[in-house]
């Protein structure tokens, strides 16, 4: 399987248009690859806390409207980082709002067929919680024949929603993110750590560049089951390809059933 993890980089000034038009540029690049991955939030910004709502759409709306194309062109699974959706049905969550921190998985023929609502918000007392509402369900979803679970950023701390995945299939974690610079130690820790525990594969694709006064990351990374970092990006925009064998999964399991002495 081989991966396209595009860790973008983006800043303040750039328009909405502008910045879907760069990012179906770089999708469409990438024709060789299986899966092609992007990180949270790069159209409304992952720290833009007040473009949320201006840059928030429905799933049909027109970012994942080109992703679509893009995926179709390039005949690639894409995962589409995350967008801040605003449903065009009014859906709201339990607390009164009508905002998702939303990633969408897209199949070579341009059909969404999974999303995943972020399910741990970020921001303390501000961002997420404050603007979006949270996700309520786990999804392990197909990646060209491949058992996949989706999680975005900030959820990598919680090593229980990973089991949750590992528990109904998951081979592969994909991880979009929005990780600023200040803490991506505990990025590239967190992914291996989530990759050893659950002998899974992982893909983390993070941000890079300035916006919001924030400087993200990078260091968007690939990691094997058995914690061995397989492909590693620095500090800035780059495309990070690396193939994967998820039929590895099983065999390392088989050889190291670490999860068969778990005790519940
Ligand atoms: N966008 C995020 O979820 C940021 C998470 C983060 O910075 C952290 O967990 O640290």
């Amino acid at each position: 399987m081989r991966i396209a993890a595009v860790q973008l980089a983006y800043d303040d000034t750039e328009s909405l248009a502008d910045r879907t038009d760069r990012v179906v540029s770089l999708v469409r690049a990438e024709s060789g690859a299986d899966l092609v991955v992007l990180p949270e939030l790069w159209s409304a910004g992952g720290f833009s806390y007040r473009e949320w709502p201006a840059r928030s759409q429905d799933v049909s709306g027109s970012v994942v409207s080109a992703l679509a194309g893009a995926a179709r062109d390039a005949r690639v699974w894409l995962h589409g980082g995350s967008i801040a959706e605003h449903p065009e049905s009014g859906e709201t969550g339990p607390e009164g709002k009508s905002l998702w921190n939303t990633s969408v998985l897209i199949a070579p023929d341009g059909s969404v067929t999974a999303t995943y609502r972020k399910i741990h918000r970020f921001g303390f007392a501000g961002g997420e919680p404050k603007l979006m509402e949270a996700g309520e369900d786990v999804v392990v979803t197909d990646i060209a024949g491949v058992s996949a679970g989706l999680s975005t950023c900030y959820d990598l701390r919680f090593p229980e929603l990973y089991r949750a995945q590992v528990d109904r299939g998951a081979k592969v974690f994909v991880v979009p993110a929005a990780w600023p610079e200040a803490r991506v130690d505990a990025w590239s820790l967190l992914l291996r750590a989530r990759a050893i525990e659950d002998q899974c594969f992982v893909i983390g694709c993070n941000t890079a560049g300035t916006h919001a006064r924030t400087t993200m990351g990078g260091h968007s990374a690939v990691i094997a089951p058995t914690g061995e970092v397989l492909a590693e990006a620095g500090g800035d925009q780059e495309v990070l390809r690396i193939d994967i064998d998820p039929a590895a999964v099983d065999d390392f399991r088989e050889a190291f059933p670490v999860l068969r002495d778990r005790r519940l």
